[in-house]
This record gives structure tokens, C-alpha cells and sequence, in this order.
């Protein structure tokens, strides 16, 4: 394949947070169907929180994600499917499970500082023969020198791709580009570095280019921006600016906007925008996955859900720590009662 940069698609795993994971079997297999045809050559599709992440704590599933994974790789004719895994909450059992049923990548996503966690995922992904990519989320919470120790514990663990995720959409141009050019420096020809950005303050698709100029090799977009916060990178603005960059994606730009237009807008329950609490996710730098959680805790208890956000970003939460949005939200209560 003759490209410059890979453009990898999660509308079917981040769009999963926007979507309360009630994505539908017909859903994934004409999205799939449409990515495909137009090129993109790894599809990501799994529970918004990744395999085994179908919980009371981070939301059940509409269908259960193995049948999802199924109906992705019998419709991909040429594309890799790829699955997500939290180790913690997704198992190597899940693992084997997935690769059982067909995907050909994983990609194990860990907090920024906890890089080590992964180490015998990537072991038994690269046994299994997955093509493996790593994730280190929430990457705006370090700097750069620190998060390429993390990326090399990674590919030193068999990670063949580590990603700058700016899980919160936190990243303003150079802190996005620094952090990718760091990685590049640390990694060299060990691994690849790729970058997964957050619509929150607007910057998703200027850090992707960011990004490709500072080295990295793998972009990540969802179609209609679909995923959690404000959305992600768009992948159908992704193919048609690197392509006006002479950048080459090896994707058909028009037939990705025509399956935002005409694929996937239509099934979208709630549209990602720019509003209030995405901007405050954005600019107080909380997990882009914590909004709908907030939106909920700000309805039952009566409270705004931005006030939840500010103070989730104070408190510095990282995944898994939803549940204790409701304890901001009691809190925010109790002041509001005196
Ligand atoms: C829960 C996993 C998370 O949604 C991964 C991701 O896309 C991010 O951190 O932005
Ligand atoms: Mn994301």
C-alpha cells in the first residue's frame, strides 16, 4: 500500500461511549461495509470501554460486543479488524476470545504513568499473532519525556505502535506535537507512534497533522466525529485534509463522506457537540468517556453537569474512577442545600 500515514477508524468502539453502547449487529456491518470499501485499513469495534467493559459501572451493551467483533470481520473484505483492551477490566481470556472470533489487532490501553500493566497483554497478543498497538491515555497529564519511558515500556513488551491518546482533548498544537516527536525520538525504528485525538477544544483534526509532521504514522477518526466528549477527529476530515496536504492515506475521501452522511449520521442517537461540559472536559482535562456519566449524576441530582466536570478535573480521575462522579455530584448538592 503506497501512504504516508494510516488512518484507523473508531467510530465503532470510541463512538460506542456517544452511542451508551447501543450499537446494533446492522449498525457495525454497514459501517464496516462502507469503511472498507473506502479503504480504511484497520477498524476498531468494540465496547466503548473496550472488551469485557459491558458493566454496571461503565454501561451494559445492546449486543454483546463478540457478536459485534463476528459481524465486523464477516464484512470487512480487505480491512484488519481491531479490539480494545483495558487490562483490568478486559481479560487474556477476552483476548483469545476475540481473536477466535477473526480480529487481527489489539490495542491495550493504559493511564499515562501505568504503561507496566500491559506488559503480558502484548506478550500474549503477539503469541496469538494480533498485530498490537498501545494506548497511553489521558497523555496530557505528563510531559513528554515522561510519557516516552512509558511508549518504550511498551514496545519493549512487543508493542509494534504506541499512541499520544488525548483521552480528555486537552492538547493545544505543540503540547500534542511534543509529545509525538518525544515518542519518535525514544522508539526510532522499535515501533511505530500514532495519535487519537478529542474534539473538546476544537483541536482534534490541527494536533492529527501536528502529529503526522512530528512522526507519527497512525491517526485515529471517527466517522461524524462519533465518540466520547465532543467527538473525535473526524475521519472523513482526516482523509480530505491530508489529501489536500499531498499527505497520502490510501482512502477514498469521498466515499468516507458518504458514509457519515449516509451510514452513519442516521443511526446517531445524540450528535457529539461542543457545548458546555465537552469544553470544560477540553479545558479542565477529564476523561472524555466521564460525560454522558456526568450528564446522568447532573440530572438526578439536580446540579450542573459542568460543576461535576471542573471538579473531576481538579481531582485529576482517570478511567475507572466513574463512579466517584456521583460522589462529586452529592457533594454538589449537600453545598447547594447548605
Ligand atoms: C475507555 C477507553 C478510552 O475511551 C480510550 C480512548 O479512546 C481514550 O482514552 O480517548
Ligand atoms: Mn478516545
Amino acid at each position: 500500500m503506497n501512504r504516508d500515514v494510516r488512518l484507523v477508524d473508531t467510530t465503532l468502539r470510541d463512538g460506542s461511549h456517544a452511542m451508551a453502547h447501543r450499537f446494533t449487529e446492522a449498525n457495525v456491518r454497514d459501517t464496516v461495509r462502507a469503511l472498507d470499501r473506502a479503504g480504511v485499513s484497520l477498524i476498531e469495534v468494540t465496547h466503548g470501554d473496550g472488551l469485557g467493559g459491558s458493566t454496571f459501572n461503565y454501561g451494559f451493551s445492546l449486543v454483546d460486543e463478540r457478536e459485534l467483533i463476528a459481524a465486523a470481520v464477516d464484512e470487512a473484505e480487505r480491512a484488519t479488524i481491531a479490539v480494545l483492551l483495558l487490562p483490568g477490566l478486559g481479560t487474556v481470556t477476552d483476548l483469545k476470545a476475540a481473536a477466535g472470533l477473526g480480529a487481527g489487532a489489539v490495542r491495550i490501553a493504559t493511564h499515562c504513568t501505568e504503561a507496566d500493566v500491559s506488559v503480558q497483554h502484548f506478550t500474549e497478543a503477539r503469541a496469538l499473532g494480533l498485530e498490537t498497538v498501545g494506548f497511553l491515555m489521558l497523555a496530557h497529564m505528563v510531559t513528554p519525556e515522561e510519557l516516552a519511558k512509558q511508549a518504550r515500556i511498551m514496545a519493549d513488551a512487543g508493542c509494534q505502535c504506541v499512541y499520544v491518546v488525548d483521552s480528555a482533548g486537552a492538547l493545544i498544537l505543540e503540547e500534542a506535537a511534543d509529545r509525538v516527536a518525544a515518542l519518535v525520538a525514544e522508539l526510532g525504528d522499535a515501533a511505530q507512534v500514532g495519535y487519537h485525538g478529542h474534539q473538546n477544544l476544537s483541536f482534534g483534526v490541527a494536533n492529527s497533522v501536528l502529529a503526522y509532521r512530528a512522526g507519527a504514522r497512525q491517526i485515529d477518526g471517527s466517522l461524524v466525529a462519533l465518540g466520547a466528549g465532543a467527538g473525535n477527529s473526524p475521519t472523513e476530515v482526516l482523509a480530505a485534509v491530508f489529501d489536500r496536504l499531498g499527505v497520502a492515506t490510501g482512502v477514498d475521501k469521498d466515499v468516507l463522506m458518504d458514509a457519515a452522511e449516509n451510514v452513519v449520521k442516521p443511526y446517531i442517537t445524540r450528535l457529539p457537540v461542543l457545548d458546555r461540559s465537552s469544553i470544560v472536559q477540553g479545558y479542565a482535562g477529564v476523561y472524555s468517556s466521564f460525560l454522558l456519566h456526568a450528564e446522568r449524576a447532573a440530572e438526578r441530582y439536580g446540579v450542573p453537569a459542568h460543576e461535576i466536570l471542573y471538579r473531576v478535573g481538579e481531582r485529576r480521575y482517570v478511567g475507572g474512577q466513574e463512579d466517584m462522579i456521583i460522589d462529586i455530584a452529592l457533594q454538589l448538592a449537600a453545598e447547594r442545600d447548605g
